[in-house]
């Protein structure tokens, strides 16, 4: 039992409960892992008690070392928000960004749906029953925008310092911006193209460790589950990556939207309900997607994966993701002629440093 590290924790009970800071809904699914936690809580909580009360050397500890693997303690995170992103692989912070950002974020985002600005290396994504259908040139007709890093105004959503105090705690301290999206996931157009499969996003990425890469999702308006809100698979970050492919559905599928292969539908999920300003923090092996949007509007959502400077690309030939790294090369040699390029080549490109050291990535 650490006992040092056990002393400097405040108590638990000058805490809100764990679901009043996760804004967490109840769901019937989550609550044996809530169970569970609030078990590891009280346990802590009694322990504690009992080091100052009855600090005897005879004193046997029998459970429970509590080594904290995916958090880091800058004393952001009370106890009880790590003990939740070590159990679930995620965790919601409610009212994160302000109104004002998140209406400068959307400007931006229509200012180039009109085509009034040319930002390099930015790719505008149309849903796929769009794309087979009409072209429509305004922000109706796009569902992503990819790869904002240089558009001065949006990139200003990865620099936010309190959102990186908080990537901070998964990271640590050299942090770099790899990976950036505006989704504006459109009303379905009547084939459940709207929907987002289930994967994990270090599918996509051929950089590692797994733990130091942590993707910030803002919610740019309530997000519900009519409007198709993220939906997760708590624990699912403590696997390993699966196999993924395009998932066999009737209507289509978004060009690079892949699943988890054997996605199993009867797996507890918990759907992340948000109001705009809402971020929630997630781990990259997290199982997670969004279901279809039956809204008229367009639900808008900003985001950004960032990794430790200190993680290492590998190559991903002859592992799963090698799928995946063969459409974008495809994609990035049609579009930009870069034959001559890697994977990793083009990550190092696009990746920004945003806190610390470029010590490696
Ligand atoms: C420097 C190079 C970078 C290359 C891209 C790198 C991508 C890296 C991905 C990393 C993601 C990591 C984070 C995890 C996130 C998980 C996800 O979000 S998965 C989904 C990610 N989605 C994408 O990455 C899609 C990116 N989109 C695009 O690259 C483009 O929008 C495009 C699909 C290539 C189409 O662009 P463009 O070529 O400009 O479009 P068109 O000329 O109109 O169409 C060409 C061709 O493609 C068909 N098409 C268009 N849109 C879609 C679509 N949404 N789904 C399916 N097919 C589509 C279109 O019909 C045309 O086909 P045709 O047969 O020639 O008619
Ligand atoms: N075969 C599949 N492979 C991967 N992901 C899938 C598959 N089928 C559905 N999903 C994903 O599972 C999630 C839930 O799907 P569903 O269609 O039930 O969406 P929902 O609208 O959120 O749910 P509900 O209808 O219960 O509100 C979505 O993220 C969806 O994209
Ligand atoms: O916003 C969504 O619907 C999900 C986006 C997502 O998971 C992704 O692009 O990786
Ligand atoms: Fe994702
Ligand atoms: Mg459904």
């Amino acid at each position: 039992m650490d006992v040092a590290y056990k002393r400097r924790l405040p108590t638990f009970s000058s805490y809100p409960c764990v679901r009043d800071h996760t804004g967490i809904q109840p769901d019937r699914k989550m609550s044996r892992a809530a169970e569970r936690l609030r078990l590891m809580i009280n346990h802590l909580d009694r322990s504690s008690a009992t080091i100052s009360a009855v600090p005897t050397s005879t004193q046997t500890f029998t459970s429970h070392p509590q080594t904290l693997r995916f958090t880091h303690d800058t004393g952001l995170l009370t106890p009880e928000q790590r003990l939740f992103y070590e159990e679930n692989g995620f965790i919601l912070i409610k009212n994160l960004v302000s109104e004002e950002d998140i209406d400068k974020f959307r400007k931006a985002f229509e200012r180039i749906c009109r085509q009034e600005v040319k930002i390099p290396g930015l790719v505008v994504m149309r849903d796929v029953a769009i794309v087979k259908s009409e072209f429509v040139p305004d922000e109706k007709a796009v569902s992503k925008l990819q790869d904002f890093q240089e558009d001065p105004e949006l990139f200003q959503y990865c620099n936010l310092p309190q959102i990186l105090n908080y990537v901070e705690c998964f990271t640590g301290p050299n942090i770099m911006a790899m990976h950036t999206m505006l989704i504006n996931k459109p009303p379905d157009a009547g084939k459940k193209t709207s929907r987002h499969p289930m994967h994990q996003d270090l599918h996509y990425f051929p950089f590692r460790p797994a733990d130091s890469i942590v993707c910030a999702w803002t919610a740019m308006e309530k997000v519900d589950r009519q409007n198709g809100c993220l939906v997760v698979l708590p624990g699912t970050h403590t696997g390993t990556l699966q196999e993924h492919d395009y998932p066999e559905w009737e209507g289509g599928v978004n060009k690079m939207y892949h699943g988890v292969r054997g996605y199993d539908p009867k797996h507890p999920r918990v759907h992340l309900e948000m109001e705009k300003g809402d971020t929630v923090f997630f781990h990259s092996l997290l199982i997670h997607g969004s279901g279809m949007n039956r809204t008229q509007g367009f639900r808008k959502a900003i985001s950004c994966h960032y990794a430790s400077a200190d993680c290492y690309y590998f190559d991903v030939k002859g592992t799963s993701q090698e799928n995946i790294e063969n459409e974008v090369k495809d994609i990035a040699n049609r579009k930009y002629g870069l034959g001559e390029m890697t994977l990793k080549d083009i990550w190092a490109l696009r990746g920004r440093l945003v806190q610390g050291e470029r010590t490696s990535l």
